[in-house]
């Protein structure tokens, strides 16, 4: 790569392929699924209409919504033998090598056979992943085995309800929503296009979304809504965050939660996330972390013209609802899976095996030396 222009890199800028399902700052800083704005879903629609709109192709009606919600409430369940591997996962792993186990683990059980079952195995996914990561952690945490089938409306409500042992707020549960919505789908980032490759192969769709999950899990993808909490909940005031933050950026450390590889201009989900942070903050009478995650906000903008990407006000929300830091990511995981899955789809639909080049640095020619004749 030495020799390559650092614009290029990254495959920044180039096309691999075309979609239909998204579109990622077309004007500096929109964010549509399937045509529709991203803050009209997160104000009028709920996670699963959003999730069938992607993978079904386009908005239900009610008695559509209302069967897919149905559905999804009957697919909640573990088998034992996951439980089992569930079990034997440590407390101190990483819950995204949960997910990552989970997800390829069930591929083992319920095995798609063909892709006519694809959308079959992209239903159980959804429904099941909120309770393979919150049956692990309450096992391994607490030491209690919960019944995983819960009647809540919502994958949202579903979630805080197995990982806290009693159904949530009707705030908390309009949150996790428009969480939902606002992590469901965004392009050809990485770990969706990890799906894509995998699938470029006719590999399964637990294997794609197993790739994926390996993907979001980095500090520079879906992990930085973790890193971000990881960051500002050391300091007191907004005056410290401030210091911090202009000693990191002296130190050229990169500030998580900030930039992005497309937008150019603001992050839309991050107006939406920071207003629903601010209402849980005035709710749990917080007087810390939001006026230091404001400030932070200020800062980088101020000194690095840096906005704030979906993950940075994700990580005081989720705060402020009482979810462990580590479990941040998988939450991301729990939402994702509906575009990684439609994207698997497309990919399905219009297949070419994804192969690019590579330009060659090595040495031009190498000679031979015997083993033993090496330093
Ligand atoms: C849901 C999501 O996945 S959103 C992304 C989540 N990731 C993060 O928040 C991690 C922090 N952010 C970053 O590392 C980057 O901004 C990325 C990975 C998101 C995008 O990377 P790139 O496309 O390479 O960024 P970009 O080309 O815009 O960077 C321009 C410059 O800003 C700097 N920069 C970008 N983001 C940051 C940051 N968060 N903190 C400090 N500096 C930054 C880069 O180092 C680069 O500086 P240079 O020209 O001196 O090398
Ligand atoms: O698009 C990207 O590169 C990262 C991102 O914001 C996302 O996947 O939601």
């Amino acid at each position: 790569m030495a020799d390559q222009p650092v614009s290029s890199t990254g495959l920044r800028g180039q096309s691999a392929g075309s979609t239909a399902l998204c579109t990622v700052g077309k004007t500096g800083s929109g964010l549509t699924y399937r045509g529709y704005d991203i803050a009209e879903l997160a104000e009028k629609a709920k996670f699963e209409e959003v999730a069938y709109l992607l993978l079904k192709g386009k908005l239900p009606n009610q008695a559509e919504l209302a069967a897919y919600i149905t559905r999804l409430k009957g697919l909640r369940g573990l088998p034992q033998a996951l439980k089992a591997v569930l079990e034997q996962i440590p407390a101190s792993a990483h819950p995204m090598d949960v997910m990552r186990t989970g997800a390829s683990m069930l591929g083992n059980l319920e095995t798609e056979q063909s892709f006519d079952e694809q959308q079959d195995v992209s239903d159980r996914l959804v429904a099941v992943l909120p309770s393979i990561i919150c049956y692990w952690y309450r096992y391994s945490h607490d030491g209690v085995r919960i019944e995983t089938e819960t009647d809540d409306e919502s994958v949202g409500a579903h979630f805080l309800h197995l990982l806290h042992g009693e159904a949530p707020s009707e705030l908390h549960a309009r949150v996790m929503n428009v969480s939902l919505i606002l992590y469901a789908e965004h392009e050809f980032n990485a770990s969706t296009f990890t799906a894509r490759v995998c699938a470029s192969t006719l590999s399964d769709l637990h294997s794609c979304v197993t790739g994926a999950i390996g993907s979001l899990r980095g500090p520079l993808h879906g992990g930085a809504n973790e890193a971000a909490m990881e960051m500002i909940e050391n300091w007191t005031s907004p005056d410290e965050a401030e210091r911090k933050i202009l000693g990191m950026l002296e130190r050229k450390e990169k500030i998580m939660g900030f930039g992005h590889a497309i937008y150019r201009e603001s992050d839309p989900r991050n107006a939406i996330i920071k207003e629903w942070s601010k209402r849980l903050a005035e709710d749990v009478g917080d007087s810390v972390l939001y006026p230091v995650s404001e400030r932070v906000e200020a800062v980088m903008w101020r000194e690095k013209n840096l906005f704030c990407n979906a993950d940075f006000f994700h990580a005081s929300a989720y705060h402020f609802m009482d979810i462990p830091t580590k479990l941040f990511t998988p939450i991301f995981v729990c939402s994702r899976v509906t575009g990684w899955c439609a994207h698997v789809f497309e990919q399905r639909e219009n297949n070419r095996i994804i192969r690019p080049s590579a330009d060659y640095v090595g040495p031009e020619k190498s000679v031979w030396v015997p083993i033993e004749e090496r330093d």
